[in-house]
This record gives C-alpha cells, sequence and structure tokens, in this order.
C-alpha cells in the first residue's frame, strides 16, 4: 500500500524505479483555498493510478493590499484563484501524464476550452520531447457546466499593472505605459535580483507574489520521472490578474510580441509552439475564460501583440536607464544554479545580441551582455539556426527568421557591425533568395490580430 503522507527519497526512487508514475491513470485537483489575511493560496493536485497515489501541494502568496477588498472583489479573487488552480497543475502533471483529467467542479465552456487548450498545445513542447502523443488530445473531464458570470468592469478599472520579467520586452511596456501616463504598477511572481534590479531601475514601487512548488516533484524530477517545458505564462498571468483585482487595479499588462504565435513545427499533425500561452490565441482563450469566470472585462492583454522581436528591441535603444540590468536570457531565471545574467551561448541570448545590434554601438550592446556575440565564430551554428539556415526554429523565445534576416541585412549596411568575423559569415551563409523574402517594411509595421484596448491601443507606433 502506498503512503499518502511525507515520502522518504529512498522510497520516492524505488517508486518511480518500479515505474508507478507510469501507471498513473488520472491527475485530479482535490482542493484549493485562499486566506486573505495571508495572501496564501493553497493548491492541491493528485496523480491516481493502481499502485497508488502522488499528492502535491503549491502555494502562491499574493501581496496584501493595506485596506481589506470588498466582499464582491474578494470573491472574484477567488474565481480567479480557481482558474489559477486548473492551470498551475501542468507543472504536476508532467511527472506522469496520465490519460485522464478529472476538473474539480462544474465550470463553462470558456474555462473547459482554456483548460485543454492548456494542457495540449501548452504541453506539445514537453509531448514531443518526450514523445507522448496523447497530451496533444487530452480532453479534460468536465464535472458539470456552469453558467457564464456577469460582467462587472468595475473590478478592472485601475492602475494597469505590468508584468514584469526583466527583459527588454517588459521594460518597453512599462516605459510606454509610463510615458502614456498610465501610471503603470510593475508586478512579477517570485522576483529575483534581475527583475528586482530592473525594477530598481525603473524607479517605481513594484508588487511581487511568491510561488513554491511542492519539492517532492523535484524529488521526482531527480530521480527520472518526465519532465520538460510549460507553459509558464499562463500561471505568471492568473497570478498577476488575482493580484490587480484583489488591489483594485486595472488590467494586467502583457509584453508578448507578434511572432510568439507562430508554431516551431509541426508534428503528428499540430503545432508544436514553445511560446503557446504567450501567443494571441492563449491570450483570447484566457480573456475569455476570465469573463465567464469571474465577469471581469479586459482584465488581461499583451500591449506590445502587434509589433515584432526587432521593433521591441529598435524600441528598448531609445531606454537607457536598463542597460545594466536588462536580461532576456533564461538561464538567468532558474531556480538553482542561475546564471548571472546573459549566459552567452544560447538561442535567446543569440537572438537578443541580434535584434539589438542594429540599434546600438557594439560598445553600448558589448556592456549590455558583458561580450560580443560577433566577435565568436563558435556562435555562428547557433546563428544558422535561429537564421532558418538549419534545423527548425530554436525551442527558446526567438523571433521569426525573417525579423533575424532583417536584423542581419541592416547589420551589413552598417560599417560598425559590417567587419565582424560572425556577420560576415552569416551575410555570406545567406542563400540570396532568402533575402527577397525578409521585408523590412513587413518586420517595422505593427500588425496581426490582437485585444489592446483603445486607450492603450494609441500608445504604439
Ligand atoms: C528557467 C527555465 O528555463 N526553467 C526550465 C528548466 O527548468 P530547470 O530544471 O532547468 O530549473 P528550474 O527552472 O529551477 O526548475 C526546476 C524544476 O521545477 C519544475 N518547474 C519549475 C517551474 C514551474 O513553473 N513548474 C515546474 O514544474 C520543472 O520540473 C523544473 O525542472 O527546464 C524545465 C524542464 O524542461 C522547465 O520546466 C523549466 O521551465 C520553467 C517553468 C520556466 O520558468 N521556463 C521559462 C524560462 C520559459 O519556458 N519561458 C518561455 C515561456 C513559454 C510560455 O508559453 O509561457 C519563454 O521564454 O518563451
Ligand atoms: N516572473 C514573472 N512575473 C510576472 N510576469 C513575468 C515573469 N516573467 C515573465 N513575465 C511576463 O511574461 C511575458 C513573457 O515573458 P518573457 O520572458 O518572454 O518576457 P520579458 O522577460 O519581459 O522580455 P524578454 O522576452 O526580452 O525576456 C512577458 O509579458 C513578461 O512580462
Amino acid at each position: 500500500m502506498v503512503s499518502k503522507g511525507p515520502v522518504a527519497g529512498a522510497e520516492l526512487v524505488w517508486r518511480v524505479l518500479n515505474d508507478q508514475l507510469g501507471q498513473m491513470a488520472v491527475f485530479r485537483f482535490p482542493s484549493a483555498s485562499f486566506d486573505p489575511d495571508t495572501g496564501v493560496a493553497t493548491l492541491s493536485y493528485e496523480l491516481d493510478g493502481p499502485a497508488g497515489a502522488l499528492s502535491f501541494t503549491e502555494t502562491v502568496t499574493l501581496p496584501v493590499p493595506s485596506s481589506p477588498p470588498s466582499e464582491a472583489r474578494l470573491a472574484a479573487v477567488r474565481r480567479v484563484l480557481s482558474l489559477l488552480h486548473l492551470v498551475a497543475g501542468v507543472s504536476y502533471y508532467k511527472a506522469a501524464a496520465p490519460p485522464r483529467i478529472e476538473l474539480p467542479a462544474p465550470v463553462s465552456d470558456a474555462v473547459v476550452e482554456y483548460v485543454t487548450a492548456l494542457y495540449t498545445k501548452g504541453l506539445a513542447e514537453y509531448a514531443y520531447r518526450n514523445d507522448l502523443p496523447h497530451v496533444l488530445s487530452l480532453v479534460p473531464e468536465s464535472a458539470g457546466v456552469a453558467a457564464p458570470l456577469p460582467a462587472a468592469p468595475e473590478l478592472t478599472e485601475g492602475r494597469p499593472l505590468s508584468a514584469v520579467g526583466g527583459g527588454k520586452d517588459s521594460i518597453v511596456s512599462l516605459e510606454t505605459l509610463r510615458a502614456g501616463g498610465f501610471d503603470p504598477v510593475p508586478f512579477s511572481v517570485n522576483p529575483n535580483r534581475i527583475i528586482e534590479a530592473v525594477n530598481a531601475a525603473s524607479g517605481v514601487p513594484a508588487l511581487a507574489a511568491r510561488r513554491k512548488l511542492d519539492p517532492r516533484l523535484l524529488e521526482l524530477n531527480a530521480s527520472g520521472a518526465l519532465n520538460g517545458h510549460i507553459p509558464v505564462t499562463a500561471i505568471n498571468s492568473l497570478i498577476a490578474v488575482a493580484t490587480a483585482v484583489l488591489h483594485g487595479l486595472g488590467p494586467v499588462v502583457m509584453s508578448n510580441e507578434r511572432s510568439a504565435s507562430d508554431p516551431n513545427l509541426i508534428w503528428n499533425g499540430h503545432e508544436v509552439n514553445h511560446q503557446w500561452s504567450k501567443g494571441v490565441e492563449a491570450e483570447g482563450l484566457l480573456r475569455a475564460a476570465l469573463a465567464a469566470h469571474a465577469g471581469l472585462v479586459d482584465p488581461y492583454f499583451s500591449l506590445l501583440r502587434t509589433l515584432s522581436e526587432l521593433h521591441i528591441a529598435k524600441l528598448f535603444a531609445g531606454f537607457t536607464g536598463y542597460d545594466d540590468v536588462v536580461t532576456s536570457c533564461n538561464q538567468a531565471f532558474k531556480l538553482r544554479d542561475a546564471t548571472a545574467r546573459w549566459c552567452g551561448h544560447c538561442p535567446k541570448c543569440r537572438f537578443v545580441f541580434l535584434a539589438m545590434a542594429p540599434f546600438m554601438s557594439p560598445e553600448r550592446l558589448a556592456n549590455i551582455f558583458g561580450l560580443d556575440l560577433f566577435a565568436d565564430p563558435a556562435q555562428i551554428p547557433g546563428y544558422l539556426e535561429i537564421l532558418g539556415i538549419d534545423g527548425h526554429k530554436p525551442f527558446e523565445c526567438v523571433g521569426e527568421v525573417e525579423e533575424s534576416l532583417v536584423a542581419l541585412g541592416l547589420l551589413s549596411r552598417q560599417p560598425a557591425w559590417s567587419g565582424s568575423p560572425v556577420v560576415t559569415a552569416l551575410v555570406a551563409a545567406v542563400p540570396s533568395e532568402a533575402w527577397s523574402a525578409a521585408s523590412d517594411t513587413e518586420v517595422f509595421t505593427p500588425g496581426g490580430p490582437h485585444f489592446v484596448p483603445e486607450t492603450y491601443a494609441k500608445l504604439l507606433p
């Protein structure tokens, strides 16, 4: 009989080694609670199967507002957190990938649609890398259909909450909101020293929430359980929305660019997009779920949705106060063994360096990165991938091939950059027909579907 209580490391290893996780049949959401006095939301999960269950508990601590929320506002916060409960389950589901997911309570069609997309499209990279095709077709079992709530526009009418990830995108949003007189409140989940440095550079007092994963998950990882990429932006987004509603703030403003909606590849007939929960489809489904489940009106949108990564990099170059702190490298955001800032040898570092270079001097960019990637021929193979010449688009938050080609074209015409070893080699490697497919106009013209409200849309070029 498998214990459900605290499990010693050795027994856990035994379980995994005996493939108990491989026998898991269903993933459940036993309970969720929120204590407004402490701000602590407690979210529980369960993997269950013939060889016994494994339970997990995650805690999310929201910043407590100086004055208590109204009953209506607190009820809305609880509704948002019940949606977060479903969404944050991806971290624990992925340890075993059982064929069934049982939702805990009746929810609206919009919530079922969002959660289904999150566990299939949001986990597509995880499924691809672990060869788990059944994940692409998961159908969460609803416990009945709930009617959508009436709209409550008053719940999202305050100052915008600007999500800060420490990278160039969210800095552009924060500064654009400030310049437009929107008086944004910066917000981060588990802010590390990079995010704290960005907030310090902005000079704007920020709000923060804390997430604590169940340590049992890390033990399972260490013992060889299934693991992989998750749609973490969905989790951060819902924590941000809950914080905004709790504090009487306005919409959550994200900084997800146009290319976040584009897939990396097709597998088993399904799109695999590393950034699915940053894409416009995910944004629309989440907005619809928040409207139906909590009555929220325009609670969440990406201000930069119509812009390319290259356009955002060009806008970032106009803000010089963040050079010593901006960091987009994911290696810097690990819970353990994080790098100080830019690792300098991952697809995101390579792409961001390429995207910023056309709008900065080599000296300024080398100061931001701490090194000149274009002086190192070892970077060439990685750049050939980003330029679409080798392999598929990396599983990282990088722009489209067209954007990279346009950036390289700009550099080839700039004396400050054109003579660098990497730029010279890359220009020579790009097939002549590829250049014609790269349109500067297209890359620098805002476009595509978005959810930016009229009052905010005037902020952008
Ligand atoms: C920072 C990072 O890239 N982490 C990914 C990495 O995790 P690793 O094991 O190297 O270290 P930790 O990040 O410390 O995580 C330890 C384990 O904890 C689990 N976990 C962590 C956070 C969470 O929210 N849920 C979790 O289950 C996980 O099992 C970790 O192993 O590799 C992992 C395995 O592939 C990834 O799961 C970690 O991804 C993090 C959740 C993360 O923060 N990733 C972002 C950098 C990320 O992927 N950003 C995307 C956004 C995509 C989206 O649609 O939201 C992007 O930059 O485009
Ligand atoms: N820890 C976090 N807390 C709250 N929001 C976050 C956090 N990390 C990222 N985000 C937000 O999630 C979205 C995607 O994150 P991402 O890392 O791609 O953006 P970024 O760090 O702002 O910029 P860059 O793309 O240059 O890294 C952005 O809107 C970002 O603001």
